[in-house]
């Protein structure tokens, strides 16, 4: 049976499982360890904070999102192929083992910010 995204466990689980696909993709990697040179546990910890206040309305999430993506594209820009790939690997994982309206709510949002984020940035 599928899991929801409706506990900070099952959350956690699914970034996990969206990070591996996403240092896995030959285009993807290289921002976050290259470009970026994120500090892995760091950075995992910001966004399953992210994910848990988008779904679970928790408070420990307090950074300036488009902030970070504005100075990321000013140094690689982020394409419309980025994007896309970003969401058919956040979609690929909901898919692989998660279902129910937590799920659909991440779908919906994931795509949401994806969308604002490519228009809000120059170029
Ligand atoms: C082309 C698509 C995307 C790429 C390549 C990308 C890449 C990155 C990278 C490299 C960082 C680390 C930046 C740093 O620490 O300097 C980051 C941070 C982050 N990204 Fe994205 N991102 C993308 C889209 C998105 C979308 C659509 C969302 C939200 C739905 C999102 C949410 C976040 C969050 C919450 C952080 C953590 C910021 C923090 O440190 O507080 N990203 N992203």
């Amino acid at each position: 049976m599928c899991a929801d995204l409706d506990s900070r466990a099952n959350i956690e689980q699914f970034i996990e499982g969206f990070y591996a696909r996403v240092l896995a993709d030959p285009e993807l990697a290289p921002i976050f360890l290259d470009v970026a040179a994120i500090d892995l546990e760091v950075h995992l910890t910001h966004i399953k904070d992210y994910w848990c206040k988008l779904l679970l309305g928790e408070s420990g999430y307090r950074r300036h999102t488009m902030a970070i993506h504005r100075e990321l594209h000013a140094r690689r820009a982020l394409s419309e192929q980025d994007f896309a790939r970003w969401i058919g690997l956040f979609e690929a994982t909901l898919d692989a083992d998660y279902a129910g309206p937590y799920a659909e709510k991440a779908r919906r949002i994931a795509v949401a910010i994806a969308t604002n984020m490519r228009e809000g940035l120059p170029g």
